[in-house]
C-alpha cells in the first residue's frame, strides 16, 4: 500500500473530563480530498487542531511520509507544509487586508504596495473581490473569510486544513472555492476540510471520515457512499424535516416593525443602505436573500438598535423607536442573533450561565435582593441546554471549552428568549450540525406561531424558502424587490441577488 502523506495513528484527547477525541485513526494520500463529516461537538476542530500544532495529543502518533513526526506549535506545523483556516477568524480587526496576509511572513522591510499587488493577483487568482487596503474591521463576515483563505494560500502549503470554509460563502463563491480545492489538489497537495454540507462532501471529497462522540464512527469512499448514508453515520437516527405552514394569514397581521425610507451613509468598504423601506407583520418570517456583505448586517443591527439608520425611520407598533439604543430595543422586546457569534454574540471566558444572562433585563428577571439569583439562572441555563441538545457539562461551562456548533446554541437559546417580539437572525444556522438545523427551524416556526415576527437572513436559499413568508432580496445596500415566497424560483432568486431588477428577470426565470 502507498505510504500515507499524513497519518493520525490512535490519538485520544482530553479536556479534564470531557472525552474530545478518543483513538482517533486515518490517513491522508498526497493529493486526496477528505471530508470531516459529524455533529457539533463530535470532536473534528479538535483532531484538526491537533494535527495543526494547537492542541498536544494526550495519547497516539502522527507521522508525514511513513516517518513519525512531533507537530508542538502552528509554527512546525507551517514548517511541514500545514495550514488550517479556523472556523473563527483569526485576523486583526485594526489592520489592513494586505497587514494580515502578510502577518508573520515576511522578514525585512515591508513593501506593502508590491504585496498589495501581489495579494490582488492572488484574490483574482481564486476569483476572490478584494481590496488589499481595506482594514478588516470594516469588512463583512463573508469577505473576511475570504482573506482568511488567501493567508492560507499565500503561505507555502501542502496540506490544507478547512473548518467550514464554506459557512459564510454563497454557493456561488462556495462553488469557486472547491474549483480552487480541485486544480490545489491536481497539483498533488491534499485538503482536509469539515462541512455539515453534505451536496459539498458529495461534490468534491475523494474520502469522508464521520466522527460520532470524538471517534472515527466511518472511512468511506465517496464513489461508495450516499447523502443519506452519511446523514444516519452522522447522527444515528432519521431527521424529520419541518414545513411551514402554507396557509399565508400572517399578511393580515398588524404590521409589527416598520423600516421607512431607511438610509445608511456609506464607510469605505462597508456597503450603505439605500433607501429601505420593509414592514414585518405579526406572526410572519421576512427572509432577506442576498450575496454577504451586501448590507445584511447593517440592516440587522438598524433593526436592533446597534447602528442609527443616517436618514429614514424605524417603527415597533406604530411607536417611532429610531433613536432608541440597543438595551432599550431589548427591554422593547426585540432580540438579535449576529452572524459572527464568537466576537458579537459572547464573551469567551464567561460560564454558559452568565452568558446567557448578558444583554437580557437582568435588572428584573434574575435578582434576588440586589444581587444574581445564581440558582435560578443555573436551573434556567440547564433547561436551555437541554432543549438545545447544547453539549456541555454543566451551566457553569466556560463558553470557550464548547464546541463552534454549541457556542452558537447558546446564543441562540438566550436571544429567542430576549425577542418577545421580533426576533433578528443572521445566519442561524451557520456552523451547526443537520440535527441542530432542523432544530432551529423547528424554533423559528414555533416563535413565529405565538406571533412573533421574523426577519432572517441567510445565504441559504433552501433556508429562505424552507421558512420565510415573503422574501426581500438585497443587494448594494437596495432592495431588490419583496416576493410571497411562492412567486419565487432559485434562478429568479439568483438573479436578483445579482444585481438584476425586478422588471429585468425575465418570466422564463420566474
Ligand atoms: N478548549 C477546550 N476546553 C474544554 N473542552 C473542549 C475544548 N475544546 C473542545 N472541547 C470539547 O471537546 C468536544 C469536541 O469539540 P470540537 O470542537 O472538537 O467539536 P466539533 O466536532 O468541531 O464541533 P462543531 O461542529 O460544533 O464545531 C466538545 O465536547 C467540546 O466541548
Amino acid at each position: 500500500m502507498e505510504t500515507a502523506f499524513f497519518e493520525l495513528r490512535g490519538i485520544s484527547k482530553y479536556f479534564a473530563k470531557v472525552v474530545a477525541n478518543k483513538d482517533v485513526s486515518f490517513s491522508i494520500q498526497r493529493g486526496e480530498v477528505l471530508a470531516l463529516l459529524g455533529e457539533n461537538g463530535a470532536g473534528k476542530s479538535t483532531i484538526m487542531k491537533i494535527l495543526y500544532g494547537l492542541y498536544k495529543a494526550d495519547e497516539g502518533k502522527l507521522f508525514k511520509d511513513g516517518k513519525e513526526i512531533k507537530i508542538d506549535s502552528p509554527k512546525e506545523a507551517m514548517e511541514l507544509g500545514i495550514s488550517m483556516i479556523q472556523q473563527h477568524f483569526s485576523l486583526v480587526p485594526a489592520h489592513s487586508v494586505t497587514e494580515n496576509i502578510i502577518l508573520g511572513n515576511v522578514k525585512g522591510i515591508i513593501e506593502q504596495k508590491l504585496l498589495g499587488e501581489e495579494i490582488k493577483r492572488l484574490a483574482k487568482l481564486y476569483g476572490f473581490e478584494l481590496n488589499p487596503d481595506d482594514y478588516i474591521r470594516d469588512l463583512a463576515v463573508g469577505v473576511q473569510q475570504k482573506v482568511e483563505i488567501l493567508k492560507a494560500l499565500y503561505q507555502k502549503t501542502n496540506l490544507l486544513i478547512m473548518d467550514e470554509p464554506t459557512a459564510v460563502l454563497t454557493p456561488q463563491e462556495a462553488e469557486n472555492l472547491m474549483g480552487f480545492v480541485r486544480d490545489f489538489t491536481a497539483q498533488g497537495n491534499s485538503v482536509i476540510f469539515i462541512t455539515h454540507k453534505l451536496k459539498e462532501v458529495m461534490s468534491v471529497a475523494d474520502r469522508i471520515i464521520v466522527m460520532r462522540a470524538g471517534r472515527v464512527y466511518g472511512d468511506i469512499k465517496r464513489a461508495e457512499t450516499n447523502e443519506l448514508e452519511l446523514s444516519k453515520l452522522m447522527i444515528g437516527r432519521d431527521l424529520n424535516w419541518v414545513t411551514k405552514d402554507e396557509r399565508q394569514e400572517s399578511l393580515d397581521q398588524e404590521v409589527r416593525l416598520e423600516l421607512q425610507q431607511v438610509t445608511l451613509q456609506e464607510k469605505t468598504g462597508v456597503p450603505a443602505l439605500k433607501d429601505i423601506s420593509l414592514t414585518l407583520h405579526k406572526g410572519e418570517i421576512l427572509g432577506i436573500a442576498g450575496v454577504s456583505g451586501n448590507g445584511q448586517q447593517e440592516l440587522c443591527e438598524i433593526v436592533c438598535g446597534a447602528l442609527l439608520p443616517t436618514k429614514g425611520r424605524v417603527f415597533l407598533d406604530g411607536e417611532d423607536v429610531t433613536e432608541r439604543k440597543i438595551r432599550d430595543r431589548i427591554d422593547l422586546g426585540i432580540g438579535y442573533v449576529p452572524a459572527d457569534r464568537s466576537s458579537d454574540g459572547m464573551i469567551m471566558d464567561m460560564s454558559i450561565a452568565e452568558n446567557m444572562l448578558l444583554k437580557s433585563s437582568y435588572d428584573k428577571k434574575w435578582q434576588k435582593r440586589g444581587f444574581i439569583d445564581k440558582q435560578r439562572l443555573n436551573q434556567y441555563a440547564l433547561q436551555e441546554i437541554r432543549d438545545y441538545s447544547i453539549k456541555a457539562p454543566s451551566p457553569e461551562t466556560i463558553a470557550r471549552g464548547l464546541s463552534g456548533g454549541n457556542q452558537q446554541k447558546v446564543v441562540l437559546a438566550r436571544e429567542v428568549d430576549n425577542g418577545e417580539k421580533v426576533i433578528v437572525f443572521d445566519q442561524p444556522t451557520r456552523g451547526l450540525d443537520l440535527g441542530a438545523v432542523n432544530h432551529i427551524h423547528q424554533v423559528i416556526l414555533k416563535e413565529r406561531a405565538k406571533g412573533k415576527s421574523i426577519l432572517l437572513v441567510s445565504t441559504e436559499l433552501s433556508e429562505i424558502f424552507a421558512l420565510s413568508d415573503r422574501i426581500a432580496i438585497l443587494y448594494k445596500g437596495e432592495i431588490q424587490g419583496v416576493f410571497n415566497s411562492a412567486e419565487l424560483t432559485t434562478e429568479k432568486i439568483g438573479l436578483l441577488m445579482a444585481g438584476f431588477r425586478e422588471g429585468e428577470v425575465s418570466n422564463d426565470a420566474g
